[in-house]
């Protein structure tokens, strides 16, 4: 499913002494199908815009099209109910929110609530355990004797549990070792491979976005400042830099390189990428490299 911004404003708190313009006349497509992950400093609105993608937050200004719904600042929360299934969202540390007894009871909470049987709501628990490499024993045991990064795939499960179209996570490597990061991104291009999912990330991990995302999404003060694919936000080495925002190590290293007199035909994202490069100059300049 896609997500269209149409110059979409948000404002907290009008008409009070604490009125905030957060979004600034924001216009994007989220494709369906996509991995587009959003960057920027803190209070750029990142979470803001997350929120609009299930209607949690309606738009004082503007139009958001989910799917082919349009909210506006007009519309009724009556019927927003079977829309917020679609698009499920994963908060920061997720975790946090977990409370059943057991992991089993906490991924089969939403189902229950939307009118599934105990026994339907325990076989799709199962089902998404399996999906987010859960082993089959944790599902009797307490979400709370679980690791971080276990946890944080049962709160993943509960949220993929609703089956959503659209899944949309704040920041879900924040906390994780780099394995568990490697991990759980790994995940996230499982499912997006096998169910075809449109999936929406808040990070500030640069190499997930060079390895995992379609298309990146800059905020700076309310407003969307650049976008594109990894590739061409990237390339702009010294605008990022000027932004103080991070780059990829793999084009942080490259760029510097190039400072150097080495000469790279477009900055590499990936260490992959990286290595292949530096094995081409070398290459070309006659010497072989290990
Ligand atoms: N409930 C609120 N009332 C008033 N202002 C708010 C409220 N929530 C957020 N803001 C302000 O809106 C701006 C955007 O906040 P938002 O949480 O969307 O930023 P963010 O980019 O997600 O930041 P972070 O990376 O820290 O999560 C910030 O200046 C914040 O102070």
């Amino acid at each position: 499913m896609a997500i269209t911004f149409k110059e979409v404003t948000y404002t907290y708190s009008p008409d009070t002494p604490f009125e905030f313009e957060a979004l600034k006349n924001i216009s994007t497509k989220i494709e369906d199908n996509s991995v587009t992950a959003i960057i920027g400093h803190t209070g750029s609105g990142k979470s803001t815009l997350l929120q609009h993608l299930n209607a949690l937050l309606k738009p004082t200004g503007g139009t958001v099209l989910i799917g082919d719904t349009a909210i506006t600042s007009e519309t009724s929360n009556k019927n927003l109910k079977p829309l917020r299934k679609k698009v499920g969202i994963v908060f920061q540390f997720p975790e946090k929110q977990l409370f059943a007894e057991t992991v089993e009871k906490d991924i089969a909470f939403g189902p229950e609530n939307f009118g599934n049987t105990t026994e339907e709501a325990s076989q799709v628990a199962k089902r998404m355990a399996g999906l987010v490499g859960l082993p089959a024993e944790v599902l009797s045991r307490s979400p709370f004797e679980l690791s971080g990064g276990q946890m944080r795939r049962v709160a993943i499960a509960g949220v993929l549990a609703m089956q959503p179209e659209v899944l949309v996570l704040d920041e879900p490597t924040a906390g994780l070792d780099p394995r568990g990061r490697r991990e759980i991104m790994q995940l996230f291009t499982k499912l997006q491979n096998t169910q075809k999912f449109t999936i929406v990330l808040v990070t500030h991990q640069m190499e997930d976005v060079a390895n995992y995302a379609d298309h990146v999404i800059v905020m700076e003060a309310g407003k969307i400042v650049k976008e594109g694919s990894p590739r061409t936000v990237f390339a702009d080495v010294e605008w990022l830099h000027e932004k103080q925002l991070d780059v990829p190590a793999s084009t942080e290293f490259a760029f510097e390189m190039q400072k150097r007199g080495f000469h790279f035909t477009q900055f590499p994202l990936t260490e992959s990428e990286l290595a292949d490069d530096i094995a081409d100059l070398f290459k070309k300049r006659g010497q072989t490299h290990e």
